[in-house]
């Protein structure tokens, strides 16, 4: 009998052990996980700087050449840059691109969304004799770069399903026999891994010396690590294998070093010339606004914000979660008043392109989904987050590519988390990747545009106030959330022990519960369910809880479940912060709508202040001048000193707009240094009368 308890209590005090041993395991495995990751991205960094180390040995002319010197080509392709492109300088990098492709080198361009790298390659295409094969993922982007090109006089085709067979014909005796005018032709890299009549064209067009540059776009398609990987870019590297003497220029957006290796051993160009560009996008201006738990908040605040901010008919996408997100928000929209235009890849032929041609020509206001390629684009919505943060700069891309200032909205609620992480786990990094933007979006203090340096790896530079965070006058106070997060790992203990599992919202309403129950006795505050949202996400991204996916016939559910590092949490041994909005956007936003059509002198002359600095600084945003919250919260205010200003509108623009704002408060309220002067006072009590501020003091 004793025997039989002592056993009892020795198993018991094993099983304990071995929990507690089963976790450091998970601890550790985790960490063993995180170190491969580092040790791929590592051992991908040292390759690539052997690889450029060995091209430059065994080419020594590489390193030599001064990619921005004088050419033989250079008045050529200055005339067609001017008269052809009706491009009046080359942007950061265009110039030394283009001269290392007329050298016949293989090359590398890693520019920003925008940047300009379709000039690299067609002009060039333009100067070389014969035809250059351009590959492209998405018919959208390659229908917009054909049309431009068309616009332009470039005899330029594409040959995708789509295309219909006198065209084929058409391309195929160009490339064959030399014959019509045939300079730049587009292709899907489905067209080079599929169509061998395709291949076997362009081998004879290659033979008779006649292909002059192959450029893949979009070139982080190749590799799984990029954001965006397509199969068939896999195949790419048969280009080079059966070209070898024609030059090949890679293109992208984005590419970690990790990408960029792959990259240049995928398409077989290890003594490729690169060119690396910042990935800063000065023009954009980058802000996350707290999405809604209602759809139809949701929208309303969308076609207000466009309503508000685009009156003119301004072009704009907005993407969304799914094609039938897509669809219904598109509608609903259109139902507010909005010329909305629904639009993907997908669409019948016939059916894009007239959503095309009615966007690309500013007949439409709104477009709706992927790979729209339009300069003037002024802003781009996202309805709920991206995958990753190469997707979501890639997307929000789209927006002022042509320079000019633009704006980039996310709309964000912890809910969107899940909706993602079931679609992206089984992704290569698709988990990590999707709790980077997370982090991104859930930042409420940290620069938007530093949180793209950081994760491109690059050293950080000037935001110059162009995003929400960097220009808020928001108040932010931080909660102590230590024990919020022990009565969530508690709970999940708990139902872990009893077999059951929960999503993110119903973990929300059984933490409510369970709050209820606790009795509230504590001194920790009461959290609002957005905010309990907001504390489950961070607390997945802190790895003490994390997500678990289970697939059904139909869908995919991902479930919180407790994370390697739940037991310091239950401790309560690492406290955990919480930051909030003293005033929630919500509120800012009604209080933006109720003073809408209602401008007061002083909010005018604000208006016009912010119009005229951004044209004297050769036209930044008005709005990253002042915004129009910020202009309410002057005229409800009426800083007259900068330090009051600082206070409402925070420092970075204080420090550059301050004394033309104070100058325009002190005109207009009659206070100032001087305003001991009766008549100025009472102007200014004048002023007062809106804000009812007599009525308060007497
Ligand atoms: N040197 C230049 N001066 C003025 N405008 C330019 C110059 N180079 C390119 N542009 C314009 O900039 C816009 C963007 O160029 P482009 O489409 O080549 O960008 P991109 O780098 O390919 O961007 P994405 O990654 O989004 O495809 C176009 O309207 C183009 O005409
Ligand atoms: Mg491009």
């Amino acid at each position: 009998m004793e025997d039989e308890e002592n056993i009892e209590e020795e198993l018991l005090l094993v099983e304990s052990q071995l929990n507690g041993l089963q976790d450091k395991i998970k601890t550790l495995l985790d960490q063993q996980e995180e170190l491969y990751e580092r040790q791929a991205q590592l051992k991908a960094m040292l390759e690539i700087s052997k690889t450029s180390r060995d091209a430059s040995n065994s080419a020594p002319s590489v390193a030599l050449e001064d990619w921005s010197g004088k050419f033989s080509w250079d008045s050529q392709a200055d005339d067609t840059r001017f008269n052809v492109f009706g491009i009046s300088s080359y942007r950061s990098n265009q110039r030394e691109i283009i001269n290392s492709i007329m050298s016949g080198k293989d090359v590398l361009v890693i520019m920003a969304a925008g940047g300009g790298k379709s000039l690299c390659y067609q002009l060039p295409a333009v100067l070389r004799d014969g035809i250059t094969l351009v590959v492209s993922p998405l018919l959208s982007l390659i229908q917009d770069q054909v049309m431009g090109l068309a616009a332009l006089g470039i005899p330029a085709h594409m040959l995708t399903s789509t295309t219909n067979k006198e065209i084929e014909k058409f391309i195929y005796k160009a490339l064959e026999k030399g014959e019509g005018e045939l300079k730049i032709l587009y292709v899907t890299p489905e067209k080079i891994s599929k169509s061998k009549r395709f291949m076997s064209k362009l081998e004879k067009c290659h033979h008779a010396g006649r292909l002059s540059l192959v450029a893949i776009d979009e070139a982080h398609c190749c590799s799984q690590w990029g954001h965006d990987f397509r199969p068939d870019y896999k195949n790419l590297g048969i280009l080079k294998i059966q070209f070898p003497s024609v030059p090949m220029i890679a293109l992208t957006a984005t590419a970690t070093s990790k990408v960029q290796m792959d990259l240049i051993e995928m398409l077989h160009i290890p003594r490729s010339v690169k060119f690396v560009s910042t990935v800063n996008r000065p023009n954009l201006f980058y802000r996350v606004y707290e999405k809604s738990s209602v759809g139809k908040v949701v929208i309303d605040e969308i076609a207000n914000f466009i309503s508000e901010s685009y009156p003119n008919n301004e072009s704009g996408i907005v993407y969304c979660f799914s094609r039938k997100e897509c669809e219904q928000v598109a509608k609903e929209l259109r139902g507010r008043g909005i010329s909305a235009d629904y639009y993907h890849a997908d669409m019948d032929v016939v059916a894009r392109e007239k959503v095309h041609m009615r966007w690309s020509k500013s007949k439409s206001q709104v477009a709706f989904g992927m790979g729209i390629n339009k300069p003037d684009v002024r802003f781009v919505v996202h309805h709920s987050l991206s995958k990753s943060m190469e997707t979501y700069y890639q997307e929000s891309g789209r927006a002022g590519r042509d320079g000019l200032p633009s704006e980039c909205v996310l709309y964000y609620r912890p809910g969107d988390v899940p909706r993602q992480s079931s679609m992206v786990f089984y992704e290569n990094c698709g988990l990590q990747n999707l709790y980077d933007i997370a982090r991104y979006c859930q930042s409420k203090k940290n620069c938007r545009r530093g949180a793209f340096f950081q994760h491109f790896g690059e050293a950080v530079q000037e935001c110059n106030g162009m995003c929400d965070n960097c220009v808020s006058s928001i108040e932010l106070k931080d909660i102590d959330a230590t024990y919020h997060t022990k009565i969530t790992v508690s709970l999940l203990q708990e139902m872990q022990q009893n077999d059951q599992r929960a999503t993110l919202l119903q973990l929300v309403d059984k933490f409510k519960t369970k709050w209820k129950h606790s009795g509230c006795s504590n001194e920790a505050v009461d959290l609002k369910k957005e905010e309990i949202e907001q504390l489950i996400v961070q607390l997945i991204l802190d790895r003490v809880l994390k997500e678990e996916f289970q697939h059904t016939a139909y869908t995919t559910n991902a479930y919180v479940v407790l994370g390697p590092l739940w037991k310091p949490a239950l401790q309560g041994n690492r406290p955990v912060k919480l930051t909030s909005a003293i005033h929630s956007q919500d509120s800012g936003d009604r209080f933006k709508s109720a003073k809408r059509n209602q401008m007061s002198n002083l909010e005018a002359k604000l208006d016009d202040l912010r119009r005229t600095i951004s044209s004297r600084n050769g036209g930044i945003f008005p709005h990253a001048v002042l915004s129009t919250e910020q202009i309410s919260l002057l005229n409800c205010h009426t800083p007259t000193t900068i330090a009051e200003l600082e206070k409402l509108i925070g420092k970075v623009k204080t420090d550059k707009y301050g004394s033309d704002i104070i100058e325009v408060m002190w005109s207009e309220t009659g206070s100032g240094k001087d305003s001991g002067d009766g008549a100025k006072r009472q102007k200014k009590d004048k002023g007062v009368v809106f804000v009812e501020s007599g009525e308060e003091e007497g």
